[in-house]
């Protein structure tokens, strides 16, 4: 049976969406009603406290904001870091809910379901599985979590399986891969109901395999709770998101949640980076075994890379497996690139690909938006937009383009804001240490002023004389140019595929890579501009 692609709640909550984008519910139309979904026929596995109201009612959609609210929906009242949705329930009920879900007790209002439950997140996960079907049990899923490269491996792993496969789903910071269809992201990893609706869609194209990121406010959040995983990665983990985790160790513990069952479900195979420390102490508390392999160039790793030359553009090696070994190559650079591939190669072979092919298929990937993406004009120095935001994901950049840089590196980049203030004086470290000189500016700065955001990052200056405060990131690309010679290369790094920046509640276009090839084409017809 082909099930209805309805609604869906949360998508259109983000600021980048408008309703005439949104690909559920025809366009912004009211969504069409599924057949037989009454509240009693989707509560199997929730926690429910106590229940008021008629539970035969039907639930046309389920709603976590009550501005999105329409006659029928099932509006999930959950606390946040900025408000409550409890606040909202009234305005539900004028907006016609369905029925309430709350961690609070029943209130007195006739013909609407209450449900007190013991955890909103959770109830909407095991509500939302259900009122899809468990999409996700019909797929070969993969989830891939760690600080940085989950795009990277997703969308390498993505063109793996579909040699194979066919038709693969993709989940993540980029956009959401229906199959085929694409429609643009609104977080890395979206609300669960959200998540279910575009597996449900993925089936209904036909797809066989999804491959999503899993970042750790997702698995916090309970946005993968009980969601099935055939293969679950781990990439890497180092500092980020300690603005929203208390330590490294939680953060850690937050992640390990994604494998050993502390999301409700635990994958059928665990793929681990030996070469990451997390990564090794990840397998060792997993104990290897059937159900955990791991990758790396590390003399244990399952998946192995052994001769690795590295060129200017790419890599070459032999990969080792448990079953066989293939020599190949790939256009990506970089020693946290083979990383990236060896990981997306394990997921590849562990779900049955062909490794010749998967050899062909490799050959050909040319990389992904935004990561170390080469702006080119025929200018005789080089430009590439990166999405490096932490400072082993600058490092690691870094490296790359000094290895390949026969002049200077110039650098531009910024922190963002509302994010990790202790990662700033880090990334500007490894600014001054790996980059000849520094123009630092604006990366979406959100609620935050640039002065705060400036005054953290300062506190990583260590060559004043190379570094230049630009708030205005234009101005600060241009400034680069400026200071190019042929030999040299500049990197914009931090925004990598972004369109936009946000400043305090304002969105404004903003793409690195259009910016760069704009201001190029202005000097090379005005010499000095
Ligand atoms: C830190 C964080 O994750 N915040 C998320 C959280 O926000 P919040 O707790 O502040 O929510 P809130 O604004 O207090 O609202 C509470 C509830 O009231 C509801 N509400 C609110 C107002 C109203 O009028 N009516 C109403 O019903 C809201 O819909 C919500 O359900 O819940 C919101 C509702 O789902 C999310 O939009 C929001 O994500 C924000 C946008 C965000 O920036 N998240 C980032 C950090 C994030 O999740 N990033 C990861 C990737 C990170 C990485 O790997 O690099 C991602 O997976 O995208
Ligand atoms: N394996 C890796 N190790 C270290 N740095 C990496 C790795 N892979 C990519 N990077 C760096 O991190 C940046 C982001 O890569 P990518 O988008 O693949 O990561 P991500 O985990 O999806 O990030 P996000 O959490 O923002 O979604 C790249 O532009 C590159 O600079
Ligand atoms: N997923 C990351 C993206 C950061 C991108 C960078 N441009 C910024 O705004 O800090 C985050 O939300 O922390
Ligand atoms: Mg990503």
């Amino acid at each position: 049976m082909r099930l209805p692609e309805i609604q869906i709640s949360t998508l259109i909550e983000n600021r980048f969406w408008s309703p005439t984008v949104v690909p559920f519910g025809g366009g912004g139309t009211p969504p069409s009603q599924p057949a037989g979904q009454r509240i009693k026929d989707i509560l199997a596995g929730v926690d429910v406290l106590v229940h008021k109201g008629p539970l035969d009612q039907e639930v046309r959609s389920i709603i976590t904001d009550s501005r999105r609210v329409i006659p029928g929906s099932l509006f999930f009242a959950r606390k946040g870091l900025r408000t409550d949705g409890r606040l909202f329930v009234e305005e539900a009920i004028d907006r016609g809910a369905a029925g309430i879900v709350s961690e609070d007790a029943p209130g007195m209002h006739s013909g609407v379901v209450f449900l007190q439950v013991k955890s909103v997140p959770r109830a909407l996960a095991a509500i939302a599985g259900n009122f899809y079907q468990w999409p996700d049990r019909r797929l070969r899923t993969v989830g891939i979590s760690g600080t940085n490269g989950k795009t990277t491996v997703s969308w390498l792993a993505r063109e793996l399986l579909a040699a194979e496969d066919g038709k693969t789903g993709l989940i993540g910071t980029i956009h959401y891969d229906l199959g085929g269809r694409t429609v643009p992201s609104y977080k890395t990893t979206p609300e669960s109901v959200d998540t279910f609706s575009l597996f449900r869609q993925m089936i209904n194209a036909d797809c066989k395999s999804a491959v999503m990121e899993v970042s750790s406010h997702g698995i916090d959040q309970c946005r993968v709770q009980g969601m099935s995983f055939d293969l679950a990665v781990f990439l890497n983990l180092t500092q980020d998101h300690l603005d929203y985790h208390a330590s490294m160790e939680e953060y850690y513990q937050v992640k390990r949640r994604l494998f050993d069952g502390g999301i409700g479900t635990t994958p059928k195979l665990s793929i681990i980076n030996l070469d990451d420390h997390y990564g090794r102490r990840l397998a060792g508390e997993l104990a290897e075994g059937p159900g955990c392999i791991t990758f790396g160039t590390h003399p244990e790793a399952s998946y192995r890379a052994e001769d690795v030359k590295f060129s200017r553009t790419g890599v070459s090696f032999r990969l080792v497996t448990p079953k066989e070994e293939i020599a190949l190559e790939a256009n990506l650079a970089g020693r946290f690139n083979l990383s990236n591939i060896l990981a997306a190669l394990a997921v590849a072979a562990e779900s049955g690909c062909d490794l010749k092919k998967v050899a062909a298929v490799l050959k050909k990937f040319e990389g992904v938006p935004g990561r170390l993406e080469r702006v080119e004009t025929g200018q005789p120095y080089e430009v590439f937009v990166d999405y490096a935001h932490t400072d082993d994901a600058l490092r690691s950049t870094l490296e790359v383009l000094r290895e390949i840089t026969p002049g200077k590196v110039h650098l531009v980049f910024g922190c963002g804001g509302d994010r990790d203030r202790g990662k700033r004086p880090l990334m500007m470290h490894v600014g001054q240490t790996f980059a000849d000189f520094c123009w630092v500016t604006a990366d979406n700065p959100r609620s935050e002023s640039l002065d705060q955001i400036f005054d953290d990052m300062q506190k990583g200056v260590s060559k004043p004389d190379q570094v230049e405060f630009v708030e205005d990131r234009r101005r600060a690309i241009s400034l680069a140019l400026d200071a190019v010679g042929p030999d040299d290369t500049v990197l914009i790094a931090g925004k990598g595929h972004e369109a936009f920046m946000e400043f305090g509640d304002t969105i404004v276009p903003f793409d690195d890579r259009q910016v760069a090839r704009e201001l190029i084409k202005v000097k090379e017809l005005k010499p000095g501009a």
